[in-house]
């Protein structure tokens, strides 16, 4: 684990250097690291600059999104045809030659805890139950800091009426999904798989901001043919399993842009 890993912006020649001749295989987060947290979910808009650039990758290597927004959600937010798009923190997976879904028989399980929370949390001003087939999001930000504690309380009740679902965290938010051993590294893992991207022409590059982002730092350095790039998006040091870093969704735009230059002119 690092702390502040060297910047892929700063020093993208060495970074490139590491690429040698493999292609990219883009895999980005988007809340935090494309688009800029805001107060509340469906006001955190990809820039246009950062849709240009995504759009000129896609004609250069494959890219993907690996999202915890639901993938409809997501799918809208980021505008832009033909990618593959994986929603509710990779259960949820399409693209245009792929569908998968994972842990479909726990929607039910699901409906059940939104209710509970919806029930629970009605009364606590600024409370946000975001609901996405495979996960749940329960948002803190816009709740007063002394009323904070009383939401952990009730996401924590409902979890644990409900084995068959589990807590994670992330910015200002708790998460419930289906407890199982499925999250963003296993989803990038399968997507290399069903891709056809396993090759050692390949380098698969993750950038992503959050606790649910090192999951799949971990799964790309966990294949341990150095095969595997992890970026983190951070605004100071943080532990983290990726190997480079970036200071914010405007430097991951720019960064991408310089990529999208150099593998034109390669
Ligand atoms: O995996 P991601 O694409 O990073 O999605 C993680 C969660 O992002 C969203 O919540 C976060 O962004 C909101 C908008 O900026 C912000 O208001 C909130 O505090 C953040 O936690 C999204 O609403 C969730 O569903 C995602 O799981």
């Amino acid at each position: 684990m690092t702390l502040l890993p060297p910047s892929a912006f700063a020093e993208f020649d060495a970074f490139t250097a590491s690429l040698g001749s493999r292609t990219p295989a883009l895999f980005l987060d988007y809340d935090g690291t494309l688009a800029a947290i805001a107060p509340r979910p469906e006001l955190a808009a990809m820039p246009d600059e950062a849709r240009a650039v995504v759009l000129r990758l896609s004609a250069l290597c494959p890219v993907a999104f690996v999202s915890g927004r639901d993938l409809d959600d997501l799918t809208a937010m980021v505008a832009v045809d033909g990618l593959v798009y994986a929603g509710s923190h990779g259960f949820d997976l399409r693209g245009p030659d792929l569908r998968r879904q994972v842990g479909v028989e726990y929607v039910p399980d699901l409906d059940i805890a939104d209710g509970s929370l919806r029930d629970r949390l009605g009364g606590i001003a600024g409370a946000l139950v975001e609901r996405k087939r495979f996960a749940i999001a329960i948002h803190t930000r816009q709740v007063a800091p002394p009323e904070k504690p009383r939401v952990a309380d009730a996401v924590r009740a409902v979890v644990e009426a409900q084995p068959r679902l589990r807590m994670t965290g992330g910015k200002e938010l708790f998460e419930l999904r289906p407890n199982l051993p499925w999250d963003k590294g296993r989803a990038v893992l399968a997507l290399l798989e069903a891709l056809g991207l396993e090759g050692d022409g390949i380098m698969p590059i993750y950038l992503g901001d959050d606790e649910t982002d090192e999951d799949a730092f971990r799964a790309l350095a966990g294949r341990g043919d150095g095969n595997g790039i992890g970026i983190r998006v951070m605004d100071g040091p943080a532990e983290t399993a990726a190997t480079w870093s970036l200071h914010d969704p405007a430097e991951a735009a720019a960064f991408l842009g310089r990529l999208a230059d150099w593998l034109a002119q390669r």
